[in-house]
C-alpha cells in the first residue's frame, strides 16, 4: 500500500465543553469526523482510511460511518493525542503502507489540494509540515516581559502531516513524552523535514466558537432555490350584495362569489405553487386534485401547511416570497399587511420575509374584465 491516512478522533474534548464529543457534532448532516472522511474518501491518492477512536465513543462512530465500505477501518486510541497516534501507527503495520499523513478528525475542511501536496512532498523528504505562516502581530509572553516575535518566522501547524511510514513508527515506539503533534517529534530527531503552506480555511474545531464558525462557513455555501407558482379562478356573475371572498386567509367583502373546487385562494395556491416548484416537487393540482371529494372547499391554509412541512423534511428555509394578486376588484393593498402576517404566521416564519402586492391589468382580459382573479408568486429557499 502506498498512501494511508490516520484520522485522530479519541479525544474527549474537554475545550469543546459539550455533551457530544466534537467530532461527533454535525453540521449540515454530517459529523466532523465524517467531514474529515470524506475528504480523504474523495481522494485518490489515498488507499486506505483508518479511524483512531475512543472506545467509549464506538457507537456514535458507528452510527457516522456505518454506510462506509472496506476502505475503512478504526482501532482503538489512548489517554493523550501521542499515545493514540502510537495505537495508529501500531495498527498499520498490518498494511505495510510507503507513507502515512496523519490528520485531526477536528479539522473537517481539509482540501484535496492540501492533500495532494502533502503526499507529493513525501517523493522529497521524510516528514511535511504543513505551516500556516502567521499575519497577526505575534507575542510572547515570558516571566520578565513580553517579546514580539519576528513573524515572518513564525507559523502554525495544521494538519494532515505526512511521513514515511517507517521513520514515524521507529519514533513513535522509541518515544514516550507528551507531544501535540507528530513533527515535533520528528524534529528532535533529525529528520528531514519539507514544510509546505497551510491553508487558512483548514480549522481545527477546539471550543465551541469555532464550531458555530464552521457552521456559518457552511451555511454560506448552501444552495438558493427559486420557485414559481400561478393561480387563476374564476369570478361568479355580480351579486346583489357583497359576500365574504379569502384572499391570503383574509375574509375581503366582494360583490362575485370565486368558483373553485376548494375556498378558492388563489393567493394561498399561487405560494403553494411556487414552494412546490422551489423543491420540484411537482403541483398543487397532483397532490390535491380537484376532483376529490375530500378536498371540496377546503381551507388552502392546509395546502400552504402540506409544502411547509414538506420543505422541512427536504431541510429546507424559506428565504422570501413575492406575492402579486392580479384583478380590478375587490381593491387588496388596503388588506396586504394583514394578508403578509397571515401567510408569515402559517408558514411560520417572519413579516418581512413575506411580500404582497397587488395590480389590474387596465382594464383588459378577463382579469379586467372582472372574469376571474390571479396571482403570482416567486420564492426563495435555501437547502
Ligand atoms: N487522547 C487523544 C486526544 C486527542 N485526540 C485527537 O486529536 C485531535 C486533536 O486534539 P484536540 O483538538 O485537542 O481534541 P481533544 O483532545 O478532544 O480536545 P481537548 O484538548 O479540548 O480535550 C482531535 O481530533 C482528537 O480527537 C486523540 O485521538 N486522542
Ligand atoms: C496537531 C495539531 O492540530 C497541529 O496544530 C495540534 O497540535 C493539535 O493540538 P491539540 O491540543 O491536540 O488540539
Amino acid at each position: 500500500m502506498n498512501n494511508v491516512v490516520l484520522i485522530m478522533a479519541a479525544g474527549n474534548s474537554v475545550r469543546f465543553a459539550a455533551d457530544l464529543p466534537k467530532q461527533y457534532n454535525k453540521v449540515n448532516g454530517k459529523t466532523l469526523l465524517r467531514w474529515a472522511i470524506e475528504a480523504f474518501l474523495q481522494n485518490k491518492l489515498i488507499d486506505k482510511i483508518v479511524v483512531v477512536i475512543n472506545e467509549e465513543h464506538l457507537h456514535f462512530y458507528e452510527n457516522s460511518t456505518e454506510d462506509i465500505g472496506n476502505m475503512l477501518e478504526y482501532t482503538l486510541g489512548g489517554d493523550t493525542r501521542k499515545k493514540s497516534v502510537a495505537s495508529g501507527l501500531q495498527y498499520l503495520q498490518k498494511f505495510n503502507p510507503v507513507n502515512v499523513l496523519i490528520h485531526d478528525a477536528a479539522r473537517p475542511l481539509v482540501s484535496q489540494k492540501l492533500i495532494n501536496r502533502v503526499v507529493e512532498g513525501l517523493d522529497i523528504c521524510e516528514a511535511v509540515d504543513v505551516g500556516l505562516q502567521a499575519v497577526d502581530t505575534i507575542k510572547y509572553e515570558k516571566p520578565d516581559g513580553i517579546e514580539v516575535l519576528e513573524r515572518e518566522k513564525v507559523y502554525a501547524t495544521q494538519t494532515p502531516q505526512g511521513f514515511k511510514f517507517e521513520t514515524i513508527s521507529t519514533l513513535h515506539q522509541n518515544i514516550q513524552g507528551d507531544y501535540t503533534d507528530d513533527i515535533s517529534i520528528c524534529l528532535e530527531n533529525q529528520i528531514n523535514i519539507k514544510r509546505i503552506e497551510g491553508e487558512r480555511s483548514n480549522i481545527k474545531i477546539t471550543n465551541w466558537s469555532d464550531f458555530e464558525y464552521f457552521k456559518f462557513i457552511k451555511k454560506e455555501n448552501k444552495v438558493y432555490r427559486t420557485g414559481l407558482g400561478t393561480d387563476v379562478h374564476r369570478f361568479s356573475e355580480f351579486l346583489e350584495s357583497d359576500v365574504m371572498i379569502k384572499i391570503c386567509g383574509i375574509e375581503v367583502a366582494h360583490n362575485q362569489l370565486i368558483i373553485a373546487h376548494s375556498d378558492g385562494d388563489v393567493g394561498f395556491h399561487a405560494i403553494t405553487e411556487a414552494l412546490l416548484g422551489a423543491m420540484a416537487l411537482g403541483n398543487i393540482g397532483q397532490i390535491f386534485p380537484d376532483n376529490d371529494g375530500r378536498y371540496k372547499n377546503m381551507d388552502s391554509a392546509h395546502f400552504l401547511i402540506y409544502a411547509r412541512n414538506e420543505l422541512r423534511k427536504l431541510c429546507c428555509e424559506i428565504v422570501n416570497i413575492d406575492l402579486t394578486i392580479i384583478c380590478e376588484k375587490p381593491r387588496i393593498m388596503p388588506h396586504s399587511q394583514r394578508m403578509r402576517k397571515n401567510i408569515a404566521d402559517v408558514l411560520e416564519i417572519e413579516i418581512y420575509q413575506v411580500s404582497v402586492k397587488a395590480t389590474t391589468t387596465e382594464k383588459m382580459g378577463f382579469l379586467g374584465n372582472q372574469n376571474g382573479i390571479a396571482a403570482q408568486a416567486i420564492c426563495t429557499v435555501i437547502s
